[in-house]
């Protein structure tokens, strides 16, 4: 086997009463893929947020070739070769993807000269590694598969041989992670080491050479691929065999719970993103909306949840009509029944500087039961978040820790346990599994579909075929903001809905299949 590139050596690191590493040995050799896995709150962000320098171990030691390195900041860390692609990307939305890459590079902007050589430069690592970035773009303006691009690019441009990436794949549709798949490969010919953080196993098997498994804190085992398969490593990550199937009562769909006619949306920047979309969904009803994600779905969501205003059209929900000419707002569309699980947990679902029990009232806080007078009922809120979080197994329990330091998928059971909490008629929830340990996965997929059987409607944005296909009664698909297709639950495949995502069959804006005005 190669010399290890990255050594860990008993790191161990302390968050209060939290162990979040506990001894953790690693040994990572040079040029190959290793996945980490592990259910969420394990551990794993906190240990590669140790080797990038954000955080300090409180002991241990890491070796990069061998050798016993400090690492207190990235800046050490990217001056000892290691990039870091994170979870949630790290651009400066307005800025080019040039001038991403230049920043901080080089002191900033350079001048004209200066910003030709960096053009080679890009353009050079681009053809080696099948990296194509639009550099004069904004960054706003990017698919989220591009913008994770300009961050490995970022790295790379920084000389890095050593990438860590959390999650790469959790914002990605199926064909952008395939994508980033051969980028990888393509950095593993030349010599790259690869650590990659994911819960998805099938990625696991598909590119990483070894894997190791996190369990509370601690490292449990480390297997070759080659030599193990997904049974094994699901069991090893929750301790447990896993559920494979859960009940879907066969009912009859109820009343028309929500109507959406001729809806038409531009977001905040102007761009078009719903373009005279219709569909209905009934009580008892699971509608799931498809498609490479930033074709519409957001806004769709977001339009129905009284955040982003309607051009045209028409909501029905509730016996309410709403229009450009009476709108609605978040609070009305709550207190009329509908739940939203935002897409983007870090910018809509939570206030990270908050802790976990406000955070599981937001956007609730009016509501009587919480109020006695001026005054928050805290013992209200403290008893109702300590049920939430023995139910969905938020971990840790405590109420009062920021919700920032929350593990990415403890968040996401934050925002899940508030909304479905709240008993909508209708609950619009997007990427609920995002960053979600497969365990997790399991119990969330069970609620939603205990929330079906019990005749509420649904409506699901997901770029996991898998979780659309497993969950949805019917699935609509997206694409450049109109809707190419409806298919049922029978007739989902992933050919099918492959070619509605690309919008292969050429549907128009007047000739849209999943209307039902
Ligand atoms: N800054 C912090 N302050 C307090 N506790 C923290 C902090 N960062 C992490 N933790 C805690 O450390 C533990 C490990 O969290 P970590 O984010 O490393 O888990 P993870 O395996 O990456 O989870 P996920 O898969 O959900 O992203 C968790 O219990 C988390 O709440």
């Amino acid at each position: 086997m190669a010399a290890c590139a990255l050594e860990l050596i008993q790191i161990s690191k302390r968050f209060g009463l939290v162990k979040a590493n506990q001894d953790i040995s690693l040994c990572v050799p040079a040029g190959s893929i290793h996945g980490i896995i592990g259910e969420n709150g394990a551990g794993k962000s906190s240990l590669v947020n140790i080797i990038y320098g954000f955080y300090q171990a409180d002991s241990g030691e890491i070796r990069i070739q061998g050798q016993p390195i400090k690492i207190q900041d990235s800046k050490q860390a990217i001056a000892a070769g290691i990039g870091m692609v994170h979870q949630h990307f790290m651009l400066v939305e307005e800025f080019t993807a040039l001038e991403n890459i230049m920043l901080g590079a080089e002191g900033g902007l350079l001048l004209h000269e200066g910003e030709q050589r960096v053009r080679q430069r890009l353009a050079e690592l681009s053809r080696l590694y099948g990296l194509e970035v639009p550099l004069d773009t904004p960054v706003n303006q990017l698919a989220v598969g591009v913008q994770q691009r300009i961050e490995i690019l970022k790295t790379l441009y920084r000389e890095a041989r050593i990438l860590i990436l959390d999650e790469p794949t959790g914002v990605l549709t199926p064909q952008e992670a395939d994508e980033l798949f051969k980028i990888l490969r393509a950095l593993k010919a030349d010599g790259v080491t690869i650590l990659l953080i994911t819960h998805k196993l099938r990625e696991i098997m598909a590119i990483t050479d070894q894997v190791s498994v996190m369990r509370q804190g601690k490292m449990v085992a480390h297997r070759v691929t080659a030599e193990t398969s997904m049974p094994e490593l699901a069991e090893l990550m929750v301790g447990r065999k896993l559920q494979q199937s859960f009940e879907r009562l066969a009912r009859p769909t109820g009343e028309l719970l929500l109507q959406v006619r001729d809806l038409t949306v531009y977001d905040r920047q102007g761009w078009l993103r719903v373009n005279k979309v219709n569909f209905h969904v009934a009580a008892g009803e699971v509608v799931g909306i498809a498609g490479v994600s930033g074709n519409g779905q957001t806004e769709l969501l977001q339009a129905l949840a009284g955040i982003l205003p309607l051009s045209s059209g028409e909501i029905l929900f509730a016996g309410q009509t709403i229009t450009a000419q009476q709108p609605s707002n978040p609070a009305r569309m709550r207190d009329l029944g509908m739940a939203h699980v935002p897409e983007d947990r870090h910018r809509m679902g939570l206030v990270l500087s908050f802790a976990a029990d406000q955070s599981s009232i937001l956007g609730y806080q009016r509501a009587d039961k919480y109020n006695q007078g001026w005054r928050l009922e805290e013992s209200v809120i403290r008893h109702e978040y300590a049920e939430r979080a023995e139910q969905f197994d938020i971990r840790p329990r405590d109420p009062l820790l920021g919700s920032s330091h929350f593990s990415g998928g403890n968040q996401q059971k934050i925002v899940l346990a508030r909304e479905i909490g709240a008993e909508p008629s209708v609950l619009l929830v997007g990427q609920p599994t995002r960053g979600v340990d497969i365990g997790a996965i399991e119990f969330i997929h069970q609620q939603l579909m205990t929330m079906r059987n019990e005749g509420k409607g649904i409506v699901l944005v997901s770029v996991e075929l898998d979780e659309i296909m497993r969950l949805a009664d019917r699935i609509i698909v997206m694409c450049d903001g109109m809707i190419t297709g409806e298919v049922s639950r029978e007739e989902a495949n992933e050919q099918i809905l492959g070619l509605l995502m690309a919008n292969a069959l050429g549907v128009g804006v007047n000739e849209q299949p999943g209307s039902s005005a």
